[in-house]
């Protein structure tokens, strides 16, 4: 059926059923992207780590079937030269539902678009779902890290991350900038022959669905807020359309009650109760507030490009982005991975904290309902760090603590699992 994907033969596929819940066999095939940079280093650590897992926790009963699919430079040494997001890719990414990938590279000006955006993009994985919650002994530069315990919802398939820029000087620039001059009577354009021009669409579609996820998760978590965070003042027709159409979602679907005249509005919790406060902040502030009041804050609705800043900033105050996973989904299909990117400085040197991408995959053994296995990824987490047994990100800000390669940081949780 595939051209170069080998499906393993003692598998079977995770299905969906009608109302989004999974089928999950005890041994489902699950498809991963290795990914570039770094990526060949921490994702052999995170199968062996989730291996150990799986295997403890559940005796033999259960295993995962891991299933190589092809992005990034991998792709196109096993497809060809220009082969970066093979559709087989896609294809199998979307009939197994769940998947997880590595870092992939992004060339910064020219050169090809984000596969990984490309990847969200085609399989139209419209939450990007960030976590950011502290671990005991993780070193941080605030002086209270256990106050950060937010879940950022960024919206994954809109905004100026939709990719729709043109290159200043290029007939495409130059005919859109006439457009906007002289039948859109925009005066603005400060160099208009010089400029590069980029779009972005923001629709009231994409901000209720992302929204109505941010609410429900804050309902089934028993979260006492949801911040929708834009740039609204600035850019009222996107952001502040963002923010306009998240508050009226909350009213219409969740019935929220505006507090004082609003725009705040809060509802109760349908399982326990509580009130849920629905309010927004703008996203400048909003970077000061988390530093500065962290504990206000839980769960977070924002755009895609604020979503990019906030979950980096946010990582950096619970030890950095080696421990910051995440997840792509749409309402069937869901593919993790780490926040960070492929560093390439130390790619190839079994070097980097493989935390992001093996916490990626705890979220995914979480999402498979394969709790047992996910708790014991935690624990061994937290055990390993107050080992004080880790990689050169938090060796370099921990007394006393021993560094220990990549792979060797797997190692220390298998062996406190
Ligand atoms: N989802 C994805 O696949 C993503 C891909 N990218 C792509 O990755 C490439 C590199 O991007 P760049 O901006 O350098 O960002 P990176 O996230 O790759 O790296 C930035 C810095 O973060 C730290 N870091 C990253 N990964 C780890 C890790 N596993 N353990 C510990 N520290 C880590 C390192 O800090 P220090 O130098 O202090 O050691 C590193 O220099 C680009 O092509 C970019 O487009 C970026 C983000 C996401
Ligand atoms: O696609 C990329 O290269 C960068 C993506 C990114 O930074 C992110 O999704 O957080
Ligand atoms: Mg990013």
């Amino acid at each position: 059926m595939y051209q170069h994907i080998k499906v393993p033969q003692d598998g079977q596929k995770i299905t969906v059923n009608q109302d989004f819940s999974l089928n999950v066999p005890d041994h489902p095939i699950i498809p991963f992207i290795e990914g570039d940079g770094t990526g060949a280093d921490i994702t052999p650590v995170m199968i062996k780590v989730v291996d150990a897992a799986v295997e403890k926790a559940y005796e033999g009963r259960r295993k995962i079937h891991w299933m190589e699919v092809y992005a990034g430079e991998k792709s196109t040494r096993v497809y060809g030269p220009d082969e970066w997001l093979p559709q087989e890719t896609l294809q199998a990414v979307r009939d197994y539902v769940v998947s997880i990938k590595g870092p992939l590279t992004t060339p910064v000006g020219g050169g090809i678009r984000s596969l990984n955006v490309a990847l969200r993009q085609e399989l139209d994985l419209y939450v990007c779902l960030r976590p950011v919650q502290y671990f005991e002994g993780v070193p941080s530069p605030v002086k209270e890290p256990q106050k950060v315990n937010m879940v950022i919802f960024r919206e994954n398939s809109e905004d100026i991350y939709a990719g729709i820029e043109y290159e200043a000087k290029s007939p495409k620039a130059a005919k859109l900038i006439e457009f906007l001059t002289k039948e859109m009577g925009v005066t603005k354009i400060r160099f208009p022959e010089t400029s590069g021009i980029g779009i972005k669409p923001v629709s009231i579609e994409g901000t209720e669905r992302l929204m109505r996820k941010a609410i429900q998760y804050a309902i089934d978590n028993d979260k006492p807020s949801v911040t929708i965070v834009h740039k609204g003042n600035i850019m009222k027709y996107t952001e502040g359309g963002f923010r306009d159409w998240a508050y009226a979602l909350a009213q219409k679907e969740f019935g929220a009650e505006l507090i004082d005249g609003g725009p705040w509005c809060k509802f109760k919790n349908p399982n326990t109760g509580k009130d849920i406060v629905i309010k927004d902040a703008i996203a400048d502030a909003f970077l000061q507030q988390i530093l500065l009041r962290p504990a206000e804050y839980s769960v977070i609705a924002t755009l895609n490009l604020n979503g990019d800043y906030i979950s980096d900033a946010l990582a950096a105050q619970v030890g950095g982005i080696g421990i910051a996973p995440g997840a792509n989904m749409s309402d069937s299909v869901a593919c993790f991975e780490a926040t960070h990117g492929t560093a390439p400085k130390y790619a190839g040197k079994d070097y980097v904290n493989p935390g992001s991408e093996i916490l990626s995959a705890e979220m995914m053994l979480r999402h498979m309902g394969w709790k047992e296995a996910a708790d014991l990824i935690i624990t061994s987490m937290e055990r390993a760090i107050e080992s004080k047994k880790v990689t050169y990100d938090f060796a370099r800000l921990m007394d006393g603590a021993t560094q220990v390669s990549c792979s060797g940081f797997g190692q220390v949780m298998i062996d406190h699992m």
